[in-house]
């Protein structure tokens, strides 16, 4: 039970609020029916006070008639007469006629009184001055018996006249207690009270006490004839509040103890009712809390039938909804790493036990981020689709394919037998990437980088397999990408040390390590400086400077070349605006280009605000850019440059030699010039044959009219050829190191005096 009734839990709120509930209802049922009850018994008891009024009033007046009619006959009696006449006789008859008269009759005096109202004789001496009475003189007058209330209003008094033939004599008064009458009607134990009034004013009371609350009746149906009106008497009944209420707690504290009986049985039901609701909801609870840590435990079926099984079958949909989400790409429905690394470790677990091998491929796409940049998400979506596509086509049922993010995959094969089959598989990966893919209307042309690890050869966990095949990824992309590399131990090394540059470069270009070296350009010919190269040079700290050779291949990889490159341009455009400040002539400064550069949107836009801030000409500025690059994207690099052409920016085409370099193609780039490779020119005269591809290559760019620079050189020996052939630029040790600004300054100052001179 410990819980059971736990607080602000289902089971105690729906057993309470059913108790609540019946309770209220109860409740407005027992006032209701206490409101009929005390309804019902105002009626009853005033038409039983009503009833009794009644009696008693027949009772009193039947009383009162029988009074009069004695007293009528006791006035009619002979004796009466002689009485009144003859006083003697009235000494000897009327005592015994009165006595008789008294018995039994609430008689309080009797007297008789001549026709002028003196009293002849009288009992208890009680007469009142009856001569100027306007009964006395009624009944005289009228011959009738005539009565009135005494003037305390306690008794009655009859008045009857005595006639001796045609006349009357006198009167015989009789004055009857009124209490004596009423009284005799009266049960001594009687719970209601009697008062009669007359104008207003109590003549009798039983039974009555002013102070306390009473339901009242007065009666008022008398009939005209009667004496009460004659009298004008007014009869009130009534029963005290406590006898009143005390019927109606009579007849309601049945119901009341069937009430409470019904909310006891109610409340019972109610924790039936409660029980009946919540025991499902608890085990669809309890189903709930077990399928977050069991994957395979389901909240339906739950056997009710009823919403509560559809919320559990919508639960579970929801779960499994959630599930797929959660294990799933969205982009291309295929695993993710967390159910890849999953169905890995049960893989490895099976392969473990049958002593089979199992490989791992990591995927990832060559220069993805160039589409993206160049093309836009839309279309690097849809190349990962039907890249992604490409490959489960190329597995069985029983491999694993997964997107592990961005444009990586992996891949698992499952019983491997000997490494040719990893092999085959690879291939078939590698020629999906042969064909351009046709994708929004456009051709788009993507390789990728395959790195590949073995169990139980190269790790014997799910991580350590798939982090290896990572590690022979960068290999692939180091041997020059669109290839597989085999996981060996020393590429472990490899990849820590590439993640560790990564980092570093991070922090290099957060803490603004990098400086700009500058190389001059001379015509070989008068030994004038013609221009300058910016190279990059990273400082770091502890370290000594490292070589742009080591990151930028790194930089391009990860897209931070874009930051790199702008910091360059504009420390090379402050530099150059503070030489021509100085009046120091520099002739061209050129800046590389990187391709992803040329992948840029808003490249354009960047350079004409850089050339902008600080004033330089566009004729002034070069960008040196290889073959390589312009083919990784040509529409979009070709884009760039015939802006940047028609801008009036200088364009050099770098590395010349070492690319495809058709004369065909070369027609179509907007460039202005293009430099000779070192690697052509530091052999030479010793090697034949780059004399003659270099001669061949000065002779092509005269034949384009394109301007012509040699990169390294190095001696005397190559100055001579290079100008006996045509070619008059160079760009070399042989007059210049790569140096900071400062270092340069004495040769730059020495140049421009000798142009002024000259
Ligand atoms: N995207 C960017 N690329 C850059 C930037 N700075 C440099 N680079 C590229 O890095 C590559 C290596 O550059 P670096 O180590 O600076 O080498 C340059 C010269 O130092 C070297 N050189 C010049 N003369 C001689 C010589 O007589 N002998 C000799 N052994 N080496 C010499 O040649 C490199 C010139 O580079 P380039 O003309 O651009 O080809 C290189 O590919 C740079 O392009 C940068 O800021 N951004």
């Amino acid at each position: 039970m410990d819980g059971y009734f736990k607080p602000g839990g289902i089971r105690r709120r729906v057993s309470f609020q059913i108790i609540i509930l019946l309770t209220l209802a109860l409740t407005a049922n027992l006032l209701a029916m206490l409101y009929l009850v005390r309804e019902q018994t105002l009626n009853s008891t005033e038409a039983m006070l009503e009833n009794t009024a009644l009696v008693l009033q027949e009772k009193i007046e039947q009383r009162l008639n029988y009074l009069l009619e004695n007293t009528e006959l006791l006035s009619s009696n002979q004796l009466m007469i002689n009485a009144l006449t003859d006083s003697e006789g009235r000494e000897r008859y009327l005592p015994s006629l009165v006595n008789n008269f008294q018995k039994g009759k609430d008689v309080l005096s009797l007297n008789v009184v001549d026709y002028a109202g003196n009293a002849i004789y009288q009992t208890r001496n009680s007469l009142p001055q009856y001569n100027n009475s306007s009964e006395l003189r009624q009944a005289l007058a009228y011959r009738k018996i005539a009565y009135r209330l005494s003037k305390d209003n306690h008794n009655i008094e009859v008045i009857s006249p005595i006639e001796y033939y045609d006349t009357t004599q006198g009167a015989v008064v009789v004055v009857f207690d009124l209490a004596a009458i009423i009284n005799r009607h009266i049960a001594k134990d009687e719970t209601s009270y009697v008062r009669l009034l007359s104008k207003g004013n109590e003549i009798y009371q039983s039974h009555y006490n002013p102070k306390e609350h009473y339901v009242t009746y007065t009666h008022q149906k008398i009939s005209p004839d009667s004496l009460f009106n004659q009298l004008q008497i007014e009869l009130q009944k009534g029963l005290p509040a406590k006898a009143f209420n005390a019927q109606i707690t009579q007849a309601i504290l049945p119901l009341i103890i069937l009430g409470v009986l019904f909310i006891l049985i109610g409340a019972y039901f109610a924790f039936r009712v409660g029980s009946r609701i919540v025991d499902p909801i608890l085990e669809l609870n309890r189903r709930v809390e077990t399928s977050k840590q069991q994957r395979d435990v389901f909240c339906s079926p739950l056997g009710t039938h009823d919403e509560l099984e559809d919320l559990a079958k919508a639960f579970d949909e929801r779960t499994l909804e959630l599930q797929h989400q959660a294990e799933h790409d969205s982009l291309t429905e295929l695993p993710n790493r967390v159910l890849f690394l999953d169905r890995l470790q049960q893989a490895i677990k099976v392969s473990s036990r049958s002593k089979q091998k199992l490989a791992v491929f990591f995927i990832d796409l060559d220069r993805f981020k160039e589409v993206n940049d160049s093309f836009g998400h839309d279309t690097g979506d849809a190349l990962l689709q039907v890249v992604s596509e490409n490959i489960v086509e190329t597995l069985r049922d029983s491999d694993s394919i997964a997107r592990l993010g961005g444009d990586e995959f992996a891949v698992l094969l499952d019983h491997v037998e000997h490494e040719a089959a990893i092999a085959s598989v690879l291939d078939k990966i590698l020629n999906i990437f042969k064909e351009p893919f046709n994708l929004h209307h456009r051709q788009i042309y993507t390789t990728c980088s395959i790195g590949v690890a073995v169990y139980p050869d190269n790790g014997t966990s799910a991580e350590e397999l798939l982090r290896n095949a990572d590690s022979a990824m960068y290999k692939a992309k180091d041997e020059g990408r669109y290839n597989y590399q085999f996981y060996t131990k020393d590429m472990t090394d490899l990849a820590y040390k590439r993640l560790t540059l990564e980092n570093n470069l991070r922090s290099a270009i957060r803490d603004g390590e990098f400086k700009l070296y500058y190389q001059a350009q001379t015509d070989m010919r008068s030994n004038e400086l013609v221009g300058v190269e910016c190279l990059i040079r990273w400082h770091k700290e502890h370290e000594g400077i490292i070589p742009p050779d080591v990151f930028i291949g790194l930089a391009e990889e990860t897209g931070l070349i874009v930051q790199i490159d702008r910091w360059v341009l504009q420390e090379a455009l402050s530099q150059y605006q503070q030489w021509m400040k100085e009046g120091l002539k520099i002739g061209v400064i050129s800046v590389n280009l990187s391709a992803v550069q040329l992948t840029q949107r808003d490249f354009i836009e960047f350079v004409e605000k850089a050339i902008k801030r600080y004033d330089i000409a566009p004729e002034n500025l070069m960008f040196e850019v290889t073959e390589t690059a312009i083919m990784r994207s040509p529409e979009q690099a070709l884009d760039i440059l015939n802006k940047l052409k028609e801008l009036k920016f200088g364009l050099a085409l770098d590395d010349f030699g070492t690319g495809l370099s058709s004369l065909s193609y070369l027609k179509k780039l907007p460039v202005d010039k293009i430099k000779i490779d070192r690697a052509f020119i530091k052999d030479i005269p010793e090697d034949k044959e780059d004399m003659n591809l270099t001669k061949t290559i000065i002779a092509m760019a005269r034949n384009l009219n394109l301007d012509i620079i040699a990169e390294g050189v190095e001696t005397q020996e190559q100055i001579e050829f290079l100008t006996n052939n045509g070619c008059y630029e160079a760009q070399g040790y042989y007059y210049h190191k790569p140096s900071s600004a400062k270092d340069m300054h004495p040769m730059l100052l020495e140049k421009s005096t000798d142009a002024a001179r000259s």
